[in-house]
Parts: C-alpha cells; sequence; structure tokens
C-alpha cells in the first residue's frame, strides 16, 4: 500500500527541524532538476516553523531555485492580515522574508480582513478556486499533486484544522472548509481537508513532546479518520512520520525505529 508511513525518529526536536529541512531541501532540489518547479504545502505549529527555522540556517538552501517554487497552506488561522498568530506571518518571519520567493507563487490564505471580510466559509470557497486553477486537468479533485505537504501532529490527533469529530474531518466533496469552534485557539480557521491532502505525493508529519506521545501512538495504530485525523493523512507516493525520541515513546515496538540523528 502506498501509504503504509515510513517513521524517523531523532533525538530532540531540534535535531528532528535540522533533518526534515535537510529531506526537504533534497526533495525540492530533486523535484525542480526533473520538472522544473516544485510544490510545498506549509503548516503552522511549532514543529513546521521549527522547520522553516532550519531550513533558513541551512547552507544547502541556496540549492534550491526559490522562484521556482510554489508555496500552500494545508490551513490558516482566520485572523487579520499581518496578525503575529497568523500561520503566514510565522512562516514569513520563520523563512519566506529571507529567501528570494516569486511572490506570484506564494499562495497564502485569505485574511479576516481581507476580500471576504470575516466569512471563513468564502474565504474557503475561494483558496478551493485557487488551488483549482494551479491544478492540472488530470487532477480531478481540483488540487495539484504537491510535491510535499506538511503537517503538524496536535495532541488530540488533529492535523491542518481537521479537529477529531469536528465536520472539517468527515469533508468528502470540498477541498477546502472555513472551520468553526476549534478547540485550538482561534476558533475559526481554514484547511485542506483530508482529501485535499491525500491529492499530494508525498506527506511529511511532525510531531515532537511527550504531549504528542498518545496521538502519535493512536494514529499509527490503525485508528480511524474520524477519531484521529492524522491517520487519514498520507499521500499517494509516500506518508513519512518525523518525530522526537518523546513523541515515539509509545509507539508499538514494530513501528518505533532507532534514532537517526
Ligand atoms: O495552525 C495550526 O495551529 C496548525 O497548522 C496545527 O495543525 C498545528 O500544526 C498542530 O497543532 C501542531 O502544532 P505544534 O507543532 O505547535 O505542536
Amino acid at each position: 500500500m502506498t501509504h503504509t508511513p515510513q517513521v524517523a525518529v531523532h533525538h530532540d526536536p531540534r535535531e528532528m527541524a535540522r533533518a526534515a529541512a535537510a529531506r526537504l531541501i533534497t526533495r525540492i532540489v530533486d523535484t525542480q532538476a526533473a520538472r522544473g518547479t516544485a510544490s510545498v504545502v506549509l503548516t503552522g505549529g511549532r514543529n513546521g516553523n521549527g522547520l522553516l527555522a532550519a531550513l533558513a540556517e541551512s547552507a544547502a538552501r541556496d540549492a534550491v531555485d526559490w522562484s521556482r517554487l510554489d508555496l500552500w497552506w494545508g490551513d490558516e488561522r482566520f485572523l487579520p492580515e499581518g496578525d503575529p498568530d497568523r500561520n503566514v506571518t510565522q512562516a514569513t518571519e520563520a523563512l519566506l522574508a529571507h529567501v528570494p520567493l516569486a511572490p506570484e507563487r506564494v499562495h497564502a490564505m485569505p485574511a479576516s480582513d481581507g476580500a471576504y471580510g470575516n466569512d471563513a466559509d468564502a474565504a474557503a470557497a475561494a483558496y478551493a478556486e485557487e488551488l483549482a486553477r494551479a491544478a492540472a486537468p488530470e487532477h480531478h479533485l481540483g488540487v495539484p499533486a504537491f510535491d510535499v505537504l506538511l503537517l503538524g501532529v496536535g495532541p488530540d490527533t488533529h492535523v491542518a484544522s481537521l479537529f477529531p469529530e469536528h465536520p472539517g474531518v468527515r469533508e468528502t466533496g470540498r477541498t477546502v472548509v472555513g472551520v468553526h469552534g476549534a478547540p485550538k485557539p482561534p476558533p475559526t480557521r481554514v484547511s485542506l481537508t483530508l482529501p485535499a491532502i491525500r491529492a499530494a505525493r508525498e506527506v511529511w508529519l511532525l510531531a515532537a513532546g511527550e504531549d504528542k506521545a498518545d496521538a502519535v501512538a493512536l494514529a499509527l495504530s490503525g485508528a480511524g479518520e474520524l477519531q484521529a485525523p492524522a491517520a487519514g493523512a498520507y499521500g499517494t507516493a509516500r506518508t513519512l512520520w518525523m518525530l522526537d525520541t518523546a513523541a515515539a515513546s509509545r509507539l508499538p515496538r514494530d513501528l518505533a525505529s532507532p534514532p537517526t540523528a
């Protein structure tokens, strides 16, 4: 099965971020060499931003042709433009401001004071249209086949803004949804759905810390995606979980490999 997950365990969050950044640089460079451009979907949260900061610090970052990289977001906290809690604001501080990206290839999700006002559902529909415009005709769902889609994993197994048993995780038709009443603040968000996430070639999930150990064990032990959204996040070619030793500490023995770096 293509979505049988691979698990890589690292000593601590910093090592995990460094290793993930090195892997991502290699993936982007290889993809650009083969196809000209590459696409990456970013995530919010400490681990996703830790990866971006490690990428900014890496000497190898100059191997990437930043002008031929498309960036998308898996989810966004629906807040005003420039709000420090917006995922795009944090990604900009960590990496985007430090590399020569092509602005038209940076596909941030709308802000709550933008063209759709405070209507997260309208913002989600607009982002779905933007994705559909970028999708090749053979991508029937209306989402590009992203090269790498990054996801942080929450202590309740949420990914992007898809929370256990919430309406967003049940969505099968739309590719992007407005999320209302999210248990993680802020309550209003915009998120890719599981079908959109599963259009990606590679899905990489990041989790570090003791508070993630139960979530990681649950998601990797055959739980259903309504109960454990992270279990429903997999790519068409590869699904890679990157963990630190604390987050991996309750994994069934056959899944936990020794620390790699
Ligand atoms: O906007 C967000 O908050 C997210 O995209 C969310 O899904 C996040 O990735 C996880 O909650 C993990 O966050 P940490 O890496 O901070 O634990």
